[in-house]
């Protein structure tokens, strides 16, 4: 993912699904000052209002935030107030997790399409879903509602030809867990899960908490 995109970086959309997260877990109708949800957070009051001031004017002064209205307002910004299509690419272990988790998707995410390349699968369901095969990406997307998302669950060295083919058939948003960067072009939006480097991270924070000790 670029780290700019129309003026505003990547760090501020990450913060603001993380505000979603903590304010979920709050009373809707109570009000919230951005010094209570900085505590929360572990931001200051500053960047919450910073972040918030990049779509507009949020809050009563003197009073804070509805959460109700904030969290409403933050699903706005996101996109995720509406059911968002999504396809997913690879029908094996991971994908196959991800199609049975409903926290994953919840209600802003529908998953409508679910293709392999695998002569096994396709034609098989996972979850009553029904797996296509790949070939027909380009006339299902034609066909069907608007893709807003694909999910590619493929081995590392088909990610690209997979994602090549999305891209000409008119996919924008890609969420990649192969361990690859994608090659795509400018106007679309990727993002890229890596359990492995998160373990890596991890590693060396674990490794300068004992050496403080
Ligand atoms: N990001 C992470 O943290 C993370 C974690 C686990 C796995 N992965 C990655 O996710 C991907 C999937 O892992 P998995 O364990 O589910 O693998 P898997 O082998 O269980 O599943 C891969 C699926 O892709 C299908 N496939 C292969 N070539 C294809 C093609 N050209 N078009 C469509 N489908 C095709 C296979 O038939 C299979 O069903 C791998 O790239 C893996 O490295 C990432």
């Amino acid at each position: 993912m670029k780290e700019k995109r129309n003026g505003i970086s990547s760090r501020v959309i990450e913060r603001l699904t993380k505000y979603l997260r903590c304010l979920e877990n709050l009373s809707p109708e109570d009000y919230i000052s951005s010094e209570e949800l900085a505590l929360k957070m572990g931001f200051t009051a500053a960047q919450i209002r910073k972040d918030l001031s990049n779509f507009g004017e949020f809050g009563i002064r003197g009073k804070g935030y509805q959460i109700r209205t904030l969290y409403s307002d933050i699903e706005r910004i996101l996109g995720v107030h509406k059911t968002n299509n999504i396809i997913v690419i690879g029908a094996g272990r991971l994908g196959g997790a991800l199609v049975s988790e409903p926290e994953f998707t919840k209600e802003s995410f529908n998953i409508i399409g679910v293709f392999d390349n695998s002569d096994t699968k396709i034609g098989t369901e996972m979850k009553g879903i029904k797996i296509r095969d790949v070939k027909e990406i380009p006339y299902f997307l034609q066909s069907k509602d608007k893709v807003d998302v694909a999910i590619l669950t493929v081995p590392k060295k088909v990610a690209q030809q997979m994602a090549t083919l999305l891209v000409e058939a008119g996919v924008k948003s890609i969420l990649n867990f192969a361990p690859i960067n994608l090659e795509v072009p400018d106007h679309i939006a990727v993002q890229n899960i890596d359990l492995y480097a998160k373990l890596q991270e991890l590693n060396y924070w674990k490794e300068q908490v004992i050496n403080n000790d």
